[in-house]
């Protein structure tokens, strides 16, 4: 059986003294982990955690990765500079990079295909407004932006993780029901099967407020196989707890 993944998204939090407490919690208190464990944080911190996970079963994740290889790009970060960082997932497509960095459909898509040529795994965000879900619009919305990263990664596509974030459950304290989660992660998986014989081992985590409280219910549906948390991950006491409820 595919291991479960979870994921934590720092987002903008931390700071050198608060990761090194946060770290060293979550490792003392983790044990044998049955899952795969992984922290997204800030990239200057990157250098910082490498150390701090560097022999542990945690692995690092960045938040972003730049679409281009190197050069005049002020501001970007490559692939292979994460790489060196011992990054080995990539966030890309979270909604708060589409929202308030222009980031369209086919943007990600070509991070997600970076990500890959570098060897490191994207983590693909797809996911609804409060808008277009009242409209009917979530299995349109999130089927548009997981064909581009389809269209362009081709036969690659079977090395993504993809995450279903409902944008109006990121950092609300609104989850999804465990029920309406798996409904939009079958209509991902089929998208997937459509596309890979190897859709079953691509990896779909749910995120959105999803807290110790919360993670059995939403990690025992069938098709949801671990979770991206965001404000739950900066408290080492939730964050093992979810890491519990997806052994
Ligand atoms: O990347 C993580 C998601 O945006 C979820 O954030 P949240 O758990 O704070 O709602």
């Amino acid at each position: 059986m595919m291991k479960k993944l979870i994921a934590g998204n720092w987002k903008m939090n931390g700071s050198l003294a608060a990761n090194d407490k946060l770290l060293k919690d979550i490792l003392a208190g983790m044990g044998q982990a049955t899952c795969e464990v992984a922290v997204g944080v800030p990239a200057v911190y990157l250098a910082q955690c490498q150390i701090l996970l560097a022999g542990t079963s945690i692995d690092l994740a960045s938040q972003d990765i730049s679409a281009q290889e190197s050069g005049a790009y002020t501001g970007e970060i490559s692939g292979a500079m994460l790489k060196e960082f011992g990054v080995r997932y990539a966030i890309v497509g979270h909604s708060e990079r589409r929202q308030y960095h222009g980031e369209t459909d086919e943007v990600v898509a070509c991070k997600a295909q970076r990500a890959l040529k570098c060897g490191i795994t994207p983590i693909v965000c797809v996911g609804e407004t409060l808008a277009e879900r009242e409209a009917g619009k979530t299995d349109e919305v999130v089927k548009r932006q997981l064909a581009a990263v389809i269209h362009t990664n081709g036969h690659c596509i079977s090395e993504v993780v993809v995450a279903y974030e409902p944008v109006w459950a990121i950092g609300t304290g609104k989850t999804a029901t465990p029920e309406m989660a798996q409904q939009v992660h079958a209509v991902l998986r089929a998208q997937l099967k459509a596309a890979s014989e190897h859709a079953d081992c691509i990896k779909l985590l749910y995120g959105g407020s999803m807290n110790a409280a919360n993670a059995a219910q939403l990690l025992a549906q069938p098709d949801i196989d671990g979770g991206l948390i965001g404000g739950a991950a900066l408290k080492a006491q939730d964050f093992l707890t979810i890491i519990a409820a997806a052994a």
